[in-house]
């Protein structure tokens, strides 16, 4: 199963350095320190283009047997160059380290809060473990090139300039000999390193894809050994890893070819260079002095051929991010009370509403849907599965727009109220009940961030909870959740209901749990939703018709269109109707 938009979005090159200056602006607030950085590494770079000159004079002074003062002047001045290069190197790491690790909490702080607003749509295209692998391998990617490939460029450009200078001030018919085979190692480096570059990519992108696997089969474990799939994920996930060797291995060879090559290349230039310098009669020191620095150079053009590669994968990551980052955003405040001309009476209106979702535009989902909530009524929607009942639920949370009509609170078209506003004072207790990796009481306190434990409890005791947790040994602190203890179907819909009760919406949304609860967890769960659902107005999906009875108004969806509509004793009455013939359905069985 392979998404194409993964497929796509990976293939994407983008290889524009413009990501890349992009990231400077999350540089921008730490720039003192990183222009600290960069001019201790540009003294550092500099003073050690001194070295290879020093170490010749102190070879040919001593030979010469010159007076020994000026030798060991030399000899000091070698260490003082040395000294400040380690002291200088220190605070350059130190420097650019903390830049670093602050640029990339802003950067994974900038990405986070992108992907938690971004509109559900996004989520239909794109998987969970692409999404967060942008956050984790993405940025991390980016550390690389904040700690060591900036600095390295900068030193190896300063070293390549600065040493050919000097080269030609040391012997200038060695260094226009020793030219005349660098350019071509440059041009080779260049293409190698592009050549490299791609099958990293690659490689990145097949880990990408193992990494889905291993995330999705581990979330699905239970349906995985449900329907036996262990053997066939096995041998999913031993393709994709194959591949990634075999595509790793193939890297590997192009790899090798290129330090094959860099071995072949700038030490025989090396080789040519001593022939020649010695066959015409350079001073061993000064030869010292243009070997050090050819030696500088020669290691700072492969080095360089390492940036272009680490650059390039950066670019890459960069531009994943920055694509990521143009996905628009829901129009989400971070508000701390409703304004009252937002706060909602809770009258709903659906009028005409046409919808189909952004991945299927040809399967209409809804046609002309249109119907009308007092508040304070309960509105129960039946109908089969796949009649459209959940994507109502999504359109009224605004997780959508439609495509045509709208959906009205109060007369008021939804699309002017505030987004966060308008589903602050929505609750909605899902079927299906995701517990977050934590203790009851921050499980039930998601439902209003700052509430006391004791409107915690007096929550848990109306959803009929706290008979339960009462029981565990820990109370209201006992982990559940991925780490924690497995609550069951109906003491999960509880800790839901619980979460409803503190957040005490104007709206309520009820998706009834199709599981079949024992007669007790039912009784218990209603009990609790009928207390819940006093005074607000409540949509109710319900699969089961018994619970239907008492709402106000029912309406019977079918294939996208209202049916019928009224009360379960009207609707009782059509003979012929959908309702009729659900409800006998299901009382006979
Ligand atoms: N995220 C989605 N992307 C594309 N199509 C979807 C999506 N969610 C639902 N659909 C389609 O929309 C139609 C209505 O689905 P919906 O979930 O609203 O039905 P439902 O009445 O709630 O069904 P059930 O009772 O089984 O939950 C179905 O044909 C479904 O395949």
């Amino acid at each position: 199963m392979q998404n194409s938009t993964f497929v796509k979005d990976k293939e994407r090159k983008g290889n524009s350095l413009k990501s890349l200056f992009r990231l400077l602006h999350y540089v921008k607030p730490y720039r003192l320190e990183f222009g600290m950085g960069l001019f201790l590494l540009l003294i550092a770079s500099v003073s050690g283009l001194a070295l290879p000159k020093l170490l010749g004079q102190l070879i040919d002074g001593g030979k010469q047997g010159i007076d020994s003062g000026a030798t060991t002047y030399i000899a000091w001045l070698l260490l003082g160059i040395l000294a400040i290069q380690a002291i200088f190197s220190f605070f350059r790491v130190v420097f650019f380290v903390n830049v670093t690790e602050k640029t990339l909490a802003a950067l994974r702080q900038t990405v986070y809060s992108h992907l938690v607003k971004m509109p559900m749509h996004v989520f239909l295209h794109k998987r969970v473990g692409e999404l967060s692998s942008r956050i984790s391998a993405d940025v991390t990617l980016l550390q690389e090139i904040f700690n060591n490939t900036l600095a390295e460029l900068v030193r190896q450009l300063v070293i390549i300039v600065g040493g050919l200078v000097l080269l030609m001030i040391t012997s200038f018919q060695l260094t226009v000999f020793m030219l005349l085979l660098l350019p071509v190692m440059v041009v080779l480096a260049e293409v190698f390193g592009r050549f490299i570059n791609k099958y990293a990519m690659q490689v990145q992108d097949k880990v990408a894809v193992s990494n889905t696997i291993v995330e999705e089969t581990l979330q699905g474990i239970f349906s995985v050994k449900a329907f036996v799939s262990e053997f066939f994920e096995i041998s999913r996930y031993r393709g994709q890893t194959n591949e990634m060797a075999r595509l790793g291995m193939r890297g590997g060879k192009y790899r090798g070819l290129f330090d094959a090559f860099v071995i072949v290349g700038i030490f025989g230039t090396l080789v040519a260079v001593i022939y020649r310098g010695v066959t015409t009669g350079v001073a061993s020191g000064e030869l010292l002095s243009f070997l050090l620095y050819a030696v500088y150079i020669a290691s700072s053009i492969t080095g360089l051929a390492e940036v272009y590669t680490s650059l390039q994968k950066s670019i890459g990551a960069t531009t994943h991010l920055f694509d990521l980052l143009e996905e628009p955003v829901e129009a989400l405040t971070d508000f701390k009370t409703i304004a009252p001309e937002n706060q909602l009476h809770g009258k709903i209106n659906f009028c005409n509403i046409h919808f189909h979702y952004p991945t299927r535009e040809n399967i209409h989902v809804l046609q002309g849907v249109s119907f009308e909530a007092f508040s304070n009524q309960k509105v129960a929607i039946v109908g089969s599965s796949g009649a459209g009942k959940s994507t109502i639920v999504s359109l009224l949370l605004r997780l959508y727009d439609p495509v045509e009509g709208g959906v009205f609170f109060d007369g008021r078209d939804s699309a002017t109220i505030p987004l966060s506003e308008l589903r602050a004072q929505i609750a909605v207790v899902p079927q299906d009940v995701f517990l977050f990796g934590g203790t009851i009481a921050e499980n039930i306190g998601y439902g209003r961030r700052g509430a006391s434990e004791d409107e915690i409890i007096a929550a848990a005791e109306k959803a009929n909870a706290w008979e339960f947790i009462q029981r565990f040994p820990l109370g209201l602190e006992t982990i559940v959740g991925e780490r924690g203890i497995q609550l069951s179907g109906g003491q999960r819909q509880r800790i839901a209901i619980a979460r409803a009760v503190l957040k005490a919406p104007r709206i309520l949304i009820l998706d009834e749990a199709t599981s079949a609860l024992d007669s007790e967890s039912e009784r218990l769960v209603q009990d609790a939703l009928d207390k819940l659902m006093e005074g607000r107005t409540s949509i109710v999906i319900a699969h089961r018709l018994a619970t239907v009875r008492q709402a106000d108004k029912i309406i019977v969806l079918h294939q996208g269109q209202i049916v019928e509509e009224g009360t379960h004793r009207e609707l009782i009455g059509v003979t012929g109707g959908l309702y009729k013939n659900l409800s006998e359905m299901q009382f006979t069985n």
